[in-house]
């Protein structure tokens, strides 16, 4: 089984929702031009880092993220991993990703569960307590959020349903680049597992972003690099691949669980 993914690479526009929104429809749209069987977004594409203005931006209920997503995934009919974006619930603030089915479903949805306070998420905004494991496109997957990367035991505690792709929307700043990549890599080695990964470009107040968003194979190659400007990107998985690299060496079969703390 084959799937063509899209990596939409955007230049998110800090605290303008209007702009934002339009781009990512733009990339959605251009991703099922291009006959892609799944778009993947950045992180908090919504508004960008604009904490102290998530009283006034933040998507109320995700009311207007739901209905975007729903309506383009059934009008293109593409699955969207759609990044994440903040969101209101009452009086809490949450970063959160929705997954929808070509047919327009709400698949699942994700709060991130750990805040990055050197970008002060946790003065801002509530953590998420649960996992997202979910199937789309016929593939079991999971998504996480961006600073989710620095965690391989949350990330194996989901990957141990049996995982074939792991998502990972970033807004991951260009100093640590090199740590982004090296991580995805091992997440994708140790788990077995495709890695899709979606990174911005541009600037906000304190950061530049250099993209970098990256498909990795199960063996932690890396098969597809977005590079450093802003666009829509694609790569095939062959989901075949699995089977030959679980095989012979069954790192899930093998784990010691009553001895890991
Ligand atoms: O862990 C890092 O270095 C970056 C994390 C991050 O930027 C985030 O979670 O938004």
């Amino acid at each position: 089984m084959r799937r063509k993914v899209a990596l939409a690479q955007l230049d998110i526009q800090l605290g303008n929702p209007a702009e934002n929104y339009q781009k990512a429809k733009q990339a959605i749209e251009e991703a099922a031009n291009h006959h892609a069987d799944i778009v993947v977004l950045p992180e908090m594409w919504n508004i960008g880092y604009a904490l102290d203005q998530l009283a006034e931006l933040a998507d109320e209920n995700g009311q207007k993220t739901q209905q975007f997503f729903s309506e383009l995934a059934l009008k293109n009919q593409i699955n969207i991993v759609g990044g994440s974006v903040a969101v209101r619930n009452g009086q809490s603030f949450f970063n959160t990703t929705y997954v929808y089915d070509q047919n327009g479903n709400l698949i699942s949805s994700y709060e991130k569960v750990h805040l990055f306070g050197l970008m002060n998420e946790d003065q801002y905004l509530e953590a998420g307590q649960k996992e997202n494991h979910f199937k789309l496109a016929g593939i079991p997957s999971a998504s996480f959020i961006c600073y989710d990367l620095r965690f391989p035991e949350w990330i194996r505690t989901v990957a141990r349903y049996g995982t074939d792709i792991l998502y990972f929307p970033a807004e991951w700043p260009s100093k640590r680049i090199e740590q982004w990549k090296i991580m995805l890599r091992s997440r994708a080695i140790e788990n077995q597992a495709f890695v899709v990964a979606v990174n911005r470009v541009g600037t906000d107040l304190e950061n530049s972003f250099n993209g970098h968003s990256l498909v990795i194979d199960p063996l932690g190659q890396v098969i597809h690099d977005a590079g450093e400007v802003e666009q829509v990107s694609y790569a095939e998985i062959d989901l075949a691949q699995l089977a030959q690299v679980r095989g012979p060496i069954p790192v899930f079969k093998d784990r010691r669980p009553s001895l890991y703390h």
